[in-house]
C-alpha cells in the first residue's frame, strides 16, 4: 500500500511537471507502461477540427480519420466506450495504418482502446493499452490506474487551455498589428493627399503604394506622363520615409549636358580635367543619408547608365580623378515619362538598369483618365493661389467645374494648374471662378480653331517692340524665351514634342529652359 502510494505520488508529480501536451502525452504513456507492465502504450489525440486522431509518437503513421471504420478506433470514439480488442480480431481488420500500430506494440495478445473525456463531456482522445496480460479488468479497475488516468485529463485540458490562450493572444496581437498597420496607413496616406491631391480611385491607390514605397529601401520608378504628377509622388516617397530629415538632392538627368552629368553626379578632384580648378562634391555624395531623385532618367546616356547601375550594387563610386572610392547611403528615386520599354528595344536603355530602378514600381495616370480628381485639383490650386497671393476666388463654380470636365487635358495636372492660375487672376476677389474665365483651348484637338494669330500674339507677349529695343541680345532672347513658353504651352508641357517642334535636341531645350526659367507652362 505504502509503495503504491509513493509510486502513485511519483507519477503524478512526473506527469505535473509536462509543459507541453506531446511532453505529458509522451511521459503519461510512459508510466503506463512501466506502472501496468505494458508491452507499449499509446496516446491518441483528437485533432481540433475533431475528424482526426493523433499520435505525435508515430508521424504520419500516426494519422486515423475517425469516420473511417476500418480502424476499431472510430468505433470506440463513436460509442464512446472502452473496448479490448484481441490479438486474433486485430488481423481481421484491414486497416494499413492501424496494421502498423499493431506492428510497433509488437502484436501482443490483447489490447485495451479506452476513449478519454474531459467533465464537459469534451472527447481529448484515446489511450491503447498493449499487453499480454488478459485481464483489463483488473488493471482498469485500480485506484492507481484511474487515478493516473484522471490526473492525465486535468493535465491535457490544462494544456489545451494554455494553447488556446497562446493561440488567443497571438490572434489578437497579430489582429492589433493589423490594426496598427491600417491606422498607420490611413494616417500616412491622409497626410500625403494634402500634396498629392485627388479622390479618384486610382490616386488613392497611388497613395497606398507611396506610403508603401516610402516605408521600405526598394528603389522607385515612377513613370506617367509629362506633368502627372510624378515630382509630387518622389517628394512624397521621401517626406515619408525613414530618411526625411535627410537630403533630398534632384537631378534632372535632361537638363544636364551629357558632358558634364558624370561630374555632377560623382563629382571631380582639382584637376581632375581641364577647367576643374576646384574639387567638388558630387550629387551622390550630397544625398548621403536621403533621396536621390534622377528625373527624366530614360535622358542618361548609356556609358552613364553603366556607372550608374554599379553605384547601384555597391553604393560605392569614384569622383573623376580620384583614387579613393567613395561610399554614400542613399535611397533611389527616378521617373520618367518615357516608354523605357522602348529604349531597351531600340538599345538606348540598359535593361538590367531598368530592372534595378523598378525594384518598386508606380504609375502615374494621366488626368484624363481620372476626371475625378478634377474638382479636388481645382480647388487645390485656387487655394495655393489664393495663400500665395494673400487673396483671391473664393472656390470654383459647378459651371466652371462642367467646364474643365469636358476638356481632355493634353498636358495633364500641370496644364489645369495653369488654366487655374491664370482663372484666379481674371476672378475678383471672393468670387467663385466661372467658365468664362477659364481658358480651355485643346490645341491638340482637330476641330480646334485657335486662331495662328492668336498663338502668335500669345508667343509674342512680353517681347518689346522693335522701336523698344535698346539691348539687342536681352531682346532676342525674350523672343527665345516666350516663343519656348508658348511652344510648351501648345504642347501641353511635352518638352519632347516642343523640341522638336523647334528643331532643337531635346538637351538645348532643356538648357534653355533652365537659362530662362521657363519651369512650367
Ligand atoms: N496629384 C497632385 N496633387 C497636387 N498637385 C499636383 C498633383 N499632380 C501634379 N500636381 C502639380 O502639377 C504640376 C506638375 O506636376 P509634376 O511636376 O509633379 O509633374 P511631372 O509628372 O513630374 O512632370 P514632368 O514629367 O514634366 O517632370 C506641379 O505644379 C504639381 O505640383
Amino acid at each position: 500500500m505504502q509503495k503504491e502510494l509513493h509510486t502513485g505520488i511519483d507519477l503524478a508529480v512526473a506527469l505535473i511537471k509536462q509543459d507541453t501536451l506531446p511532453a505529458l502525452l509522451n511521459t503519461a504513456t510512459r508510466q503506463l507502461e512501466n506502472a501496468f507492465g505494458l508491452s507499449k502504450c499509446w496516446a491518441l489525440e483528437l485533432d481540433l477540427s475533431g475528424r482526426t486522431l493523433h499520435c505525435t509518437k508515430l508521424d504520419d503513421a500516426g494519422e486515423f480519420d475517425c469516420n473511417d471504420f476500418s480502424h476499431p478506433f472510430a468505433h470506440v470514439l463513436q460509442t464512446g466506450q472502452p473496448r479490448e480488442l484481441t490479438r486474433a480480431a486485430s488481423y481481421r481488420l484491414d486497416h494499413a495504418g492501424f496494421q502498423g500500430l499493431l506492428e510497433l506494440s509488437g502484436r501482443p495478445r490483447s489490447f485495451w482502446l479506452e476513449p478519454l473525456k474531459g467533465e464537459d463531456g469534451r472527447t481529448l482522445g484515446m489511450l491503447v493499452l498493449c499487453g499480454d496480460h488478459p485481464d483489463w479488468q483488473g488493471i482498469v479497475t485500480q485506484p492507481l490506474y484511474s487515478g493516473l488516468k484522471q490526473l492525465l485529463v486535468h493535465q491535457w485540458i490544462s494544456q489545451l487551455q494554455t494553447r488556446d490562450q497562446v493561440w488567443q493572444r497571438r490572434l489578437l496581437k497579430r489582429s492589433l498589428d493589423h490594426l496598427h498597420d491600417a491606422e498607420t496607413l490611413r494616417q500616412r496616406c491622409a497626410q500625403l493627399a494634402t500634396t498629392l491631391v485627388g479622390n479618384s480611385e486610382a490616386m488613392t491607390n497611388l497613395r497606398a503604394q507611396v506610403v508603401r514605397a516610402a516605408g521600405s529601401q526598394l528603389s522607385v520608378l515612377i513613370q506617367g506622363e509629362t506633368g502627372s504628377g510624378k515630382d509630387v509622388v518622389a517628394q512624397g516617397i521621401h517626406d515619408l520615409s525613414d530618411r526625411a530629415t535627410g537630403p533630398m538632392v534632384v537631378v534632372n538627368c535632361a537638363a544636364i549636358p551629357d558632358t558634364l552629368l558624370e561630374s555632377e553626379l560623382f563629382g571631380h578632384t582639382k584637376g581632375a580635367f581641364s577647367g576643374a580648378d576646384q574639387a567638388k562634391e558630387g550629387l551622390l555624395a550630397q544625398a548621403n543619408g536621403g533621396t536621390l531623385f534622377l528625373d527624366e532618367i530614360g535622358d542618361m546616356p548609356m556609358a552613364l547608365q553603366s556607372k550608374l547601375l554599379r553605384v547601384l550594387e555597391s553604393r560605392q563610386f569614384r569622383p573623376l580623378g580620384a583614387r579613393e572610392e567613395q561610399h554614400s547611403d542613399f535611397r533611389l528615386v527616378a521617373a520618367t515619362h518615357q516608354p523605357l520599354q522602348e529604349g531597351i528595344e531600340g538599345g538606348r536603355f540598359r535593361r538590367d538598369l531598368f530592372y534595378r530602378l523598378s525594384q518598386f514600381p508606380l504609375r502615374v495616370l494621366p488626368l484624363r483618365e481620372r476626371s475625378e480628381d478634377l474638382e479636388a485639383l481645382s480647388r487645390h490650386f485656387v487655394r495655393l493661389y489664393t495663400q500665395r497671393e494673400g487673396g483671391g476666388p473664393l472656390g470654383i463654380s459647378s459651371h466652371a467645374l462642367s467646364a474643365l470636365a469636358g476638356y481632355n487635358f493634353p498636358g495633364n495636372v500641370r496644364e489645369l494648374r495653369n488654366i487655374i492660375e491664370l482663372a484666379c487672376l481674371q476672378t475678383p476677389a471672393g468670387d467663385d471662378i466661372q467658365p468664362e474665365v477659364l481658358r480651355l483651348d485643346d490645341l491638340f484637338a482637330e476641330s480646334s480653331e485657335a486662331p495662328e494669330a492668336l498663338v502668335e500674339a500669345q508667343a509674342m507677349s512680353g517681347v518689346p517692340t522693335a522701336d523698344d529695343i535698346h539691348d539687342l541680345k536681352a531682346a532676342a532672347q525674350a523672343f527665345e524665351a516666350a516663343v519656348i513658353r508658348e511652344r510648351l504651352r501648345q504642347y501641353g508641357g511635352n518638352r519632347a514634342q516642343a523640341a522638336e517642334s523647334l528643331g532643337l535636341p531635346k538637351r538645348t531645350l532643356a538648357h534653355k529652359c533652365l537659362k530662362y526659367q521657363v519651369t512650367d507652362v
